[in-house]
C-alpha cells in the first residue's frame, strides 16, 4: 500500500476524546501527518503537553491568558526535556476560528456544541480538508456549510457517516435506496417513559460502548445523538429523510450501512472504537495500517437489532421534523437541547424533560425573521432557543455560552 503523504494537521478540542485520540493516531504515524495548530478550551496543562510532544507552531485556547499558556509550555517543554518551540499563542472565544484558518491541510474539529460553527465554516474558506467530528456546525449550519464546502472537501469522522462514506466507497447518490444509521440505544435502551422519569445524570454517562465528552453521551442517552445524527446524514449524504432509518444495535459492531436498489446492503464493521474514523479523517481517501483491531471471528458472538422505541424516545421523530422543516429549525432543536443537557447535570430537570423542553422551544419557533442563509441569522436562532429554553425550565441563560457564538 502506498504511504499516506504526510499531511499538516489542525486539531480544535485536541484536550477532548476526539482530540486526544487523533493525536494517538498522529502519534503512531509520524511520518503521515505534522501537528500545525491545537486548541482547547480551557485545559491550558494538557495543550501545553501536547503542544511539546508534537512541537506545536500554534496553539489556541478559548479560556485563558496568553502568559499562562506560554508559562505551561515551558514548564511542560522542562518536564519532557525538549525545548518549548511554540511560536504563536491565541486566546479568547475566537481562538479556535483563527486556528481553523491556518491553511492546515486538515482541520479535525472536535469542539462539541454550536461553538463550531465558525471555525468550520473558517477551514472551508481557507481551502483545507474538513474532518468533521463538530456534528452540531454541519447541523445548525445546513445549506450555508453545505454552500461553502467544495465537493469532497468534508470527511466526516462520526462513526455512522464515516461507515456510510466507506460503505458507498465514492459510489453515486442515486445508486442509494435507503441509509440505516444504527444507534446502541443507550444506556436505558429498554426502558418505557416512565422508566425514564428518575435516572439520574451518572446513570445517563454510563455509555455501554464508547468514552466520549459529556454532552454527546447525555444525547447518546436521550437519543437526541441519532436524531442529530439523522439530519447530519441527510445533509452529508443528500438524501431525503424518508430514506434514512435508524436500527438499534447495543453491540455498535456495525456503525451504518446503505442498502442500494438491487437490494444489496453494503455494512461496515469493527469494533466500538473511533481510532479508524478518526484516521480516515486525517488520511481520507487513503487508509492507514495497523489504526485498530479488526473483528474477531474466532469468538462465538451474537448480535442484535431492534426498532427504535419512539414513544419513550421521542428525540428522532422530533429531529425528522425539525430536519424536514430546515432553516433555523435544526439550530434551535441544537442549541434547546445542549441548555436542557446542562441544566440535567445541573439537578435542574429530569432526563424526560431535555427533550420534552426542547420539544417546546421547536413548536414556539416560527424561524420566520431568522435568515438561516447567513452566520449571524443561525446564531441569532442559537440564542434565541436558549432564551426560550432557559425561560421554560426557570434557569437564568449561560452568557458565556452565548458569547463565544457572537
Ligand atoms: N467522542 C466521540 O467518540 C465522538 C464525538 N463526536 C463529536 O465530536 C465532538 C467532540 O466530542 P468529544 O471529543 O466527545 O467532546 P469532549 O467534551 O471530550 O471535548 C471537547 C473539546 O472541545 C474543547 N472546548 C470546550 N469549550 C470550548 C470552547 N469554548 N472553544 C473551543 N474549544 C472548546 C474542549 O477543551 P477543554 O478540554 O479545555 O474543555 C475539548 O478539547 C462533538 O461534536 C461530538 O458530538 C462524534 C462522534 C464520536
Ligand atoms: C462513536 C460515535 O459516533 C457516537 O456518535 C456513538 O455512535 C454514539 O452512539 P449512540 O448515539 O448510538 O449511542
Ligand atoms: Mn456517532
Amino acid at each position: 500500500m502506498a504511504p499516506v503523504t504526510s499531511r499538516s494537521v489542525a486539531i480544535l478540542g485536541s484536550t477532548g476524546s476526539i482530540g486526544t485520540q487523533a493525536l494517538e493516531v498522529i502519534a503512531a504515524h509520524p511520518r503521515a501527518f505534522t501537528v500545525a495548530a491545537l486548541t482547547a478550551g480551557g485545559n491550558v496543562e494538557l495543550l501545553a503537553r501536547q503542544a511539546v510532544e508534537f512541537d506545536v507552531p500554534l496553539v489556541g485556547v478559548a479560556r485563558g491568558q496568553v502568559e499562562d499558556v506560554r508559562a505551561a509550555i515551558a514548564a511542560a517543554a522542562a518536564d519532557a526535556g525538549r525545548p518549548a518551540s511554540v511560536t504563536d499563542v491565541v486566546v479568547g472565544a475566537d481562538a479556535a476560528t483563527i486556528a481553523a484558518g491556518c491553511g492546515a491541510d486538515v482541520v479535525l474539529n472536535g469542539i462539541t456544541g454550536s461553538i463550531g460553527l465558525r471555525p468550520t465554516l473558517a477551514a472551508l474558506e481557507v481551502g483545507s480538508v474538513l474532518a468533521l467530528a463538530n456534528k452540531e456546525s454541519l447541523i445548525i449550519g445546513g445549506p450555508l456549510v453545505k454552500a461553502a464546502a467544495a465537493p469532497d472537501q468534508i470527511v466526516p469522522v462520526d462513526s455512522e457517516h464515516s461507515a456510510i462514506a466507506q460503505s458507498l466507497r465514492g459510489g453515486r447518490a442515486d445508486e442509494v435506496r435507503r441509509l440505516v444509521v444504527t444507534a446502541s440505544g443507550g444506556p436505558f435502551r429498554g426502558r418505557s417513559r416512565a422508566e425514564l422519569a428518575d435516572v439520574s445524570p451518572q446513570q445517563a454517562l454510563a455509555h455501554p460502548n464508547f468514552s466520549m465528552g459529556r454532552v454527546i453521551t447525555t444525547n447518546s442517552a436521550t437519543l437526541v445523538n441519532k436524531g442529530l445524527e439523522v439530519i447530519e446524514a441527510h445533509l452529508l449524504f443528500d438524501i431525503p429523510f424518508d430514506r434514512i432509518d435508524v436500527v438499534v444495535h447495543p453491540q455498535q459492531q456495525i456503525h451504518s450501512m446503505v442498502e442500494f436498489h438491487d437490494g444489496s446492503t453494503i455494512a461496515q464493521l469493527g469494533p466500538p472504537r473511533m481510532l479508524v474514523p478518526i484516521a480516515l479523517g486525517l488520511s481520507w481517501p487513503q487508509r492507514l495500517t495497523d489504526v485498530d483491531v479488526p473483528c474477531d471471528w474466532s469468538l462465538a458472538q451474537s448480535w442484535e437489532f431492534h426498532p427504535l422505541d419512539d414513544d419513550a424516545f421521542p428525540a428522532v421523530r422530533l429531529a425528522r421534523r425539525v430536519g424536514e422543516a430546515g432553516s433555523t429549525f435544526p439550530a434551535v432543536y441544537n442549541a434547546a437541547n445542549e441548555v436542557c443537557v446542562d441544566a440535567f447535570h445541573d439537578g435542574v430537570i429530569s432526563f424526560t424533560d431535555i427533550v420534552d423542553t426542547v420539544e417546546r422551544v421547536v413548536e414556539a419557533h416560527t424561524g420566520s425573521e431568522l435568515d438561516a442563509s447567513s452566520v449571524e441569522g443561525v446564531l441569532a436562532a442559537d440564542r434565541w432557543a436558549r432564551h426560550r429554553a432557559a425561560d421554560l425550565i426557570g434557569i437564568a441563560v449561560d452568557d458565556d455560552q452565548i458569547q463565544e457564538n457572537r
